[in-house]
């Protein structure tokens, strides 16, 4: 009896990654959690391809319309045409197997190609892995000399570099160089291709170096407690900028910690007990039931509350994010709360930081222009000034007096996560605007 060929399988791991994107599109469920539940194919290579795909959307999208790959494939299932496109344009570059829809898909390679370059599309570069040190373990000079020791060249710029030509260094800085940030002591700057050397490296391990963006690392140099100063962190697990407020204290000083989930305040006291900081005590409750009395004598606040998060680049969306009005308008009387009780429970503060990794104005400006008009003793310090004038994106200029004082850090021009910060100064007796 002669055998019939079997047709040759699609390799899990496309098959899973089309399942995923299906589910994700036609039941709006978080491709995070997605990713979690998948048993059977590698995690990273999944994500990876999902990355680029989100990254990438307009042009892939562009690219199977254009050259009809589709609409002449009928029988070509269209989550996994979306999977093979974005892995031969703009992942690895090649597809595994011989299965028929890798075949048909490699067979239009050129046209696609043709497709994105003639629709103007570039493929988009992730934003640079930034490294922080965690002086409470390691020095600036110790990092330094062990980056030379490892042979990375350091990129370095002119004094007085403009915040143009510094964005224009990160863009083109080559895989074996790095860079100090222009804005935050002890941010190092590397080449994207790097992101998951460092995610895997001993010293992030060991809580010498620290992942986060540099971004997020605006907070505590804006707030900048003076070493000795006492500190409220409102809503602080995981803890990132308690050790960064931490570090910019130079580990003297009091920093109260509070958080009110239970299993996030144990990822905060591990960080920064891990990381070294002395001067932290972790509380769990609500920060709505902290007052002078619970923590003496605070001097400096930092309100980072929960908020939408639609500014965190690590978010994969291969939708375009719908505006969920109902959710915004929640949040942001949970912000306003937390952020007027700031103002109002401590007697002694001098300056408040208030952020969010939210690009939704709700959240941000207007959290700031209700809070102020509620609480009149304080006033708004301009955050670009802070900077040295060393920066782009501020607020929304319509609110006036407001937008132009807050900040903006936007992914695409300045090359970091969304971020908006907004820096509060208690008035003193006779203070005007
Ligand atoms: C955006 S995260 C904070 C991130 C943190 N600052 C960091 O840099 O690692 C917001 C945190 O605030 C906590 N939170 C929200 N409302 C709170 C409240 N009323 N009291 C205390 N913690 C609160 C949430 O559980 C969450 O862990």
């Amino acid at each position: 009896m002669s055998k019939i060929p079997h047709s040759v399988k699609v390799p899990t791991q496309y098959r899973a990654t089309a399942k995923i994107l299906k589910q994700a599109l036609e039941n709006q469920k978080s491709i995070k959690s997605l990713i979690f539940e998948e048993r059977h194919a590698r995690v990273r290579t999944l994500h990876a391809v999902l990355r680029h795909y989100s990254d990438n959307r307009a042009a892939v999208e562009n690219a199977i319309e254009e050259t009809g790959l589709l609409k002449d494939n009928p029988n070509l299932d269209q989550y996994l045409a979306k999977v093979l496109v974005t892995e031969l344009i703009f992942g690895r570059k090649q597809l595994n197997g011989e299965s028929k829809p890798v075949q048909k898909v490699r067979s239009y390679e050129e046209k696609l190609q043709q497709a994105i370059s003639g629709g103007g599309f570039e493929k988009k570069e992730p934003n640079p892995r930034y490294v922080r040190i965690n002086t409470n373990l390691f020095s600036l000079s110790e990092a330094l000399e062990y980056l030379a020791s490892e042979e990375w060249r350091r990129k370095e710029l002119p004094a007085d570099v403009s915040y143009a030509d510094f964005l224009a260094a990160i863009k083109a800085l080559e895989e074996d160089e790095f860079m100090t940030d222009l804005h935050v002591e002890g941010v190092l700057i590397f080449h994207h291709k790097w992101a998951n050397y460092w995610a895997t490296h001993d010293f992030v391990k060991e809580k010498k170096f620290i992942l986060q963006n540099k971004a997020t690392c605006l907070a505590a140099e804006l707030l900048a407690p003076p070493p000795g100063s006492t500190v409220l962190d409102m809503c602080a697990a995981p803890g990132m900028k308690t050790l960064h407020l931490c570090n910019v204290m130079k580990n003297k000083g009091r920093i109260y910690a509070v958080e009110q989930s239970k299993e996030r305040y144990h990822s905060l006291c591990s960080i920064t007990n891990d990381a070294g900081c002395e001067i932290v005590t972790p509380i769990l409750d609500d920060a709505l039931r902290m007052n002078d009395e619970r923590c003496p004598e605070v001097e400096y606040i930092l309100v980072d509350p929960s908020c939408s998060g639609n500014g965190m680049q690590s978010r994969i969306n291969v939708c375009d994010e719908q505006k969920d009005e109902r959710r915004l308008f929640k949040l942001a009387g949970l912000q306003v709360k937390i952020l007027s009780h700031a103002m109002r429970a401590f007697p002694n503060v001098k300056r408040i930081a208030y952020c969010t990794c939210s690009l939704w104005k709700e959240e941000n400006e207007k959290v700031v222009q209700y809070c102020l008009q509620v609480n009149p003793s304080f006033k708004l310090l301009s955050c670009k000034k802070a900077l040295r004038n060393k920066w782009q994106n501020v607020g929304d200029t319509e609110l006036a007096k407001i937008g132009k004082n807050c900040l903006y850090c936007l992914p695409d021009s300045d090359l970091t996560d969304g971020i908006f910060l907004a820096l509060f100064e208690k008035r003193r007796d006779g203070d005007e605007d």
